[in-house]
């Protein structure tokens, strides 16, 4: 980081000899005008592997970006060398406005939040049924995270052959989460179609603890496109051991032309994900996927935690506004944000 000096934005500013005249370089700098939109589909050891029509490049963050970081799902301009040959590296020169962040911290206590994964609008949550048991908080975790981040949350419930996914759903049914259960067989068969249709069209964040099924389903889910090599740079050497996440294209309903725009979906396979820090979490974002309660959190004092006695809620609730369990759930989702030994 030394070669950059103190302060790495002043890099920016790099003032050069120039025949017409002495302003800084920056202000005649090419706006990019022919660089070409991609996807940010993988970060592998500082090199984003890009996704560029139906090319995958190898490209680096140009210097003028400064500290401005691209992830996984980002839009991206690139330019350079494009042909995606070995060997070859594109610069990308701007990051596209983000229709949202997935942000983890490692910990509550820890204030460096990292942007996960850009512009999913789906979080997928994995859980196991049994082998291993189901944790309740760390699923509560995960909605709240979604909910902040203005993703709708999918309850991704496995190994329904080991164990009934009745009591769980019962838990979830007030807060009106989607859900899929998926078992064994479904793998054997082939038939995870019933996940596929939720999936469709959508970019989709998958998290889960490990041994929960998560691998056995995304592979499932992306068989067509590793058949047909499309991530294949990235993932087909057994090379992808890092912790960055990784986009994969679904097929469109034709089976055809997957990675252009990719208008049949995306996985975003989150390894190392397990569950989020939320420290950063406001819990005014997350009142904003309870419709039914929002409209009460007016005569809330400022600042309201909604779980003290000023509260307007339980006011809200009284009056029949809301359903007692609504705000159970919210408060609940809400007191997740306090760590407890194993979440
Ligand atoms: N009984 C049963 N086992 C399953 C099912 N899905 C996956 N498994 C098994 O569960 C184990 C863990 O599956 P993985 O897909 O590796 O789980 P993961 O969540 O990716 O875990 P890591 O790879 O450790 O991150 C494997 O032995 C799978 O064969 C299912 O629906 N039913
Ligand atoms: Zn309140």
């Amino acid at each position: 980081m030394r070669r950059y000096g103190k302060n790495p934005d002043e890099d920016d500013i790099r003032v050069r000899p120039n025949p017409k005249g002495n302003r800084p370089r920056t202000s005649i700098r090419p706006k990019h005008e022919d660089a070409a939109e991609g996807m940010v589909l993988t970060v592998d050891r500082g090199r984003l592997h890009v996704l560029v029509g139906d090319r995958q490049i190898v490209a680096m963050k140009a210097r003028e970006l400064g500290r401005k970081s691209a992830v996984v799902g980002d839009r991206v301009a690139v330019v350079g060398d494009l042909s995606g040959d070995k060997d070859t590296l594109a610069r990308i020169v701007r990051v596209e406005k983000r229709a949202s962040v997935l942000r983890r911290t490692a910990d509550d206590d820890d204030p460096f939040e990292r942007v996960v994964v850009a512009n999913a609008d789906q979080l997928a949550i994995v859980t196991a049924l049994a082998d291993p048991e189901p944790r309740p908080r760390m699923i509560d975790r995960c909605l709240v995270a979604a909910y902040d981040a203005g993703l709708d949350p999918l309850l991704v419930l496995t190994k329904s052959d080991l164990a009934s996914a009745d009591a769980l759903l019962e838990t979830y049914s007030t807060l009106g989460v989607s859900y899929v259960v998926t078992n064994r067989d479904d793998f054997l068969t082939g038939g995870v179609d019933q996940i596929r249709e939720r999936l469709k069209g959508r970019t989709t964040a998958f998290v889960g603890h490990s041994g929960v099924g998560k691998t056995t389903l995304v592979n499932a889910l992306v068989e067509r496109q590793r058949a047909t090599g499309i991530v294949n740079a990235v993932t087909g050497r057994g090379r992808h051991t890092t912790t960055s996440a990784l986009a994969l294209p679904l097929p469109d309903d034709g089976g055809t032309s997957q990675a252009e725009g990719s208008g049949g979906g995306w996985v975003i396979d989150t390894p190392g994900v397990r569950s989020f820090g939320l420290h950063h979490i406001d819990p005014s974002r997350v009142i904003q996927a309870f419709p039914d309660l929002e409209p009460g959190t007016e005569g809330c004092p400022r600042g309201c935690s909604h779980d003290e006695p000023e509260c307007a809620l339980d006011a809200w609730v009284a009056e029949g506004h809301a359903e007692p369990a609504r705000l159970d759930s919210l408060r609940r989702l809400l007191a997740t944000r306090e760590r407890r030994e194993g979440d």
